[in-house]
């Protein structure tokens, strides 16, 4: 007993199955999932058996596990600085780089065969793209070098609805290009938001995220903005007939709360509904990718 209580915390509990599903951000990869899943229900319809699009979805959740653990790793000493991010099971030691880089070979790879096997060699391709976008272009190098880090790297966590696509047609095609936009102009409001909430902790890390480098009134300003801009881009799938007058009805209220909680955010001289603007995203996201799917099974005759 008395052992236990002299231990630090890092070294008090040893490496669980548990350290290994937290690297790979699991409510993350749910919703890439999603957003994948409904880039492949509203692709044409190529007479793929349901398995083999549940193992396309699952090699697209797996790659993008596998980039969460090396962004783990990566991050290590960063995220060892973080409030937020502390008790990370790499920043902690409790797994080491080795097993960890170990771990995401392995779950990358099963990916990778799976959606070779199931898809085609274009969607996993493009997945392996997406992962080093995000592990590498992103966490080793954007994130340390510009307040644009999560604008640009952001294109990494949009590619999901084109991955389902073309893990149903095997070809690229302009409309899936709008959803990856949708999901583009998505991300600077979600994050910034929680950049606010935690701008000492990035501050500490010396990490240059916006609210850092340009104040976190100037970063409310750009919250704002992308949700008026994201309020556009999201009319796109109605105008070109992709989807119909139930999306456009779901996306429009959606765009119109996201809206006045960025508003709220920008007039409150304090930041205390950041992380409700945060969190709201999530829900905004989600939801808006359910209605797309609604539109295209229940309501939309094309
Ligand atoms: C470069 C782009 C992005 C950045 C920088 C970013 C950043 C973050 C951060 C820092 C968190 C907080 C994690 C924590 O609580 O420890 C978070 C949470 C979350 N993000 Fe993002 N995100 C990005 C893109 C995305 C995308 C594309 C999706 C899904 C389509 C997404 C979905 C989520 C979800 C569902 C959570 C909540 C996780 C939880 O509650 O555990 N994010 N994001
Ligand atoms: C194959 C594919 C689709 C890859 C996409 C992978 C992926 C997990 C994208 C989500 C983006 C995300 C959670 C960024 C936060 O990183 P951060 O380092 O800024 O946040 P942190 O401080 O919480 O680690």
């Amino acid at each position: 007993m008395s052992k236990a209580i002299t231990l630090t915390p890092s070294l008090a509990r040893s490496t669980s199955w548990r350290d290994y599903l937290a690297m790979c951000k699991g409510k993350v990869v749910l919703m890439l999932v999603l957003t994948a899943w409904v880039g492949l229900a509203l692709a044409p319809d190529m007479g793929r058996s349901w398995v083999l699009q549940l193992i396309s979805l699952l090699g697209i959740g797996l790659l993008s596990a596998a980039a969460a653990v090396v962004n783990h790793i990566v991050d290590r000493e960063i995220d060892s600085k973080m409030a937020r991010t502390r008790h990370r099971p790499v920043a902690q030691g409790r797994v080491s780089e080795g097993r960890g880089f170990a771990f995401a070979a392995l779950i990358g790879g099963i990916g990778f065969v799976a959606l070779v096997g199931a898809a085609n060699w274009l969607t996993a391709l493009l997945t392996l793209l997406a992962l080093v976008g995000y592990a590498v272009v992103y966490t080793l190098f954007l994130k340390r070098a510009t307040p644009q880090n999560i604008v640009i790297g952001g294109l990494a966590g949009a590619m999901p609805p084109l991955l389902g696509w073309v893990s149903e047609t095997g070809q690229l095609a302009a409309a899936p290009w709008l959803l990856v936009m949708i999901i583009f102009a998505w991300t600077p409001p979600h994050f910034w938001a929680l950049a606010i909430a935690r701008e000492a902790d990035y501050r500490r890390a010396n990490i240059p995220m916006l609210p850092v480098t340009h104040g976190i009134d100037f970063c409310k300003t750009c919250v704002l903005g992308y949700t008026v801009l994201l309020a556009l881009v999201c009319v796109l799938p109605y105008l070109i007939g992709m989807s119909g007058l139930f999306y456009l009805l779901a996306a429009s209220a959606l765009n119109l709360m996201f809206i006045a909680y960025a508003w709220r955010l920008k007039r409150e001289p304090q930041h205390q509904s950041a992380m409700r603007v945060f969190k709201f995203s999530i829900l905004h996201l989600m939801l808006l990718f359910v209605a797309l799917f609604i539109d295209k099974w229940v309501f939309y005759v094309a």
